[in-house]
């Protein structure tokens, strides 16, 4: 089945952050972390796509994890049986777990994030994948780069490729794309996605993850005075110059 193909510019990005850093090889078998969004669900036809193309062979399987919120994925699973993509949906008790939290009006967002990052590694390893894909992008690991340089004093992104603690390799496909190419993408294919509002932090009415919306904010206006902003980015990300910082000798 040959499904939705994304466009020429989608798929040689993909390729080439793929043979850069050898994201996907012969014999992979990858979890997708698919949570309906533009994102994921460009990840998931964008590596359908790759897997007729590649000339080695790998598979992957499309895994959504639940909240225990009642949501209902029949319409991301239905998308996903009509494209050939194998889809599994893992329901869990994150939300109830939360509730303490939410209560005390702490950060819940990024237990959201680690509780589901927990779970897509323990599905990785039931089904025997050896890495797991998540759908971040260049807006995101500018995001977090201004994130954690303003507010944490760290000088942090978001890695395409690393090993996490469980032997698990992680990577991110679309790590170098933007976020208006993947909007494209499932507006041009009329694809249904779960806008921002699904994210379960914007819920409650607690802790909006206001730092991320600040840097959208101030990205936003850093591109419009230098257009070239994401590129030279991108390229800075490779480019580091680790003994051009205050290193102590010890
Ligand atoms: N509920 C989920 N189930 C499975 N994977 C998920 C889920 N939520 C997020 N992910 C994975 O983690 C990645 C990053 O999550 P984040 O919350 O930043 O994305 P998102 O805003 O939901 O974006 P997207 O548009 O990718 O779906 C997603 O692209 C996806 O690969």
């Amino acid at each position: 089945m040959r499904g939705i193909v994304p466009s020429k510019k989608v798929m040689s990005k993909l390729g080439k952050t793929n043979a850069e850093f050898k994201l996907i090889e012969e014999g992979d078998k990858i979890l997708v972390g698919l949570s309906g969004g533009k994102d994921s669900l460009t990840m998931i036809h964008a590596m359908r796509e790759q897997q007729r193309r590649a000339p080695f062979k790998f598979e992957f399987v499309a895994v959504t994890v639940g909240y225990g919120m009642g949501e209902n994925f029949d319409k991301l699973s239905a998308h996903c049986k009509a494209n050939g993509i194998e889809h599994v949906i893992r329901d869990t008790q994150t939300y109830e777990l939360a509730k303490e939290k939410i209560r005390k009006n702490s950060s819940f967002c990024s237990f959201f994030s680690r509780m589901r990052r927990g779970y897509l590694y323990s599905v990785a390893q039931e089904l025997g994948c050896n890495k797991v894909a998540l759908g971040h992008h260049m807006d995101d690991a500018a995001e977090s780069f201004f994130m954690n340089f303003i507010y944490n004093g760290q000088m942090r992104s978001l890695a395409p490729k690393y090993t996490a603690e469980n032997g698990l390799i992680v990577i991110r496909p679309l790590i170098q794309m933007r976020e208006r190419q993947l909007l494209a993408f499932v507006q041009d294919n009329e694809i249904e996605a779960i806008g921002d509002e699904a994210c379960p932090a914007m819920r409650f009415d607690v802790k909006m993850p206001h730092a991320r919306a600040k840097m959208k904010v101030m990205l936003a206006k850093m591109e419009k005075e230098f257009p070239d902003l994401f590129t030279s980015l991108n390229a800075a990300f490779k480019n580091i110059s680790v003994d051009s910082f205050f290193i102590t000798e010890d």
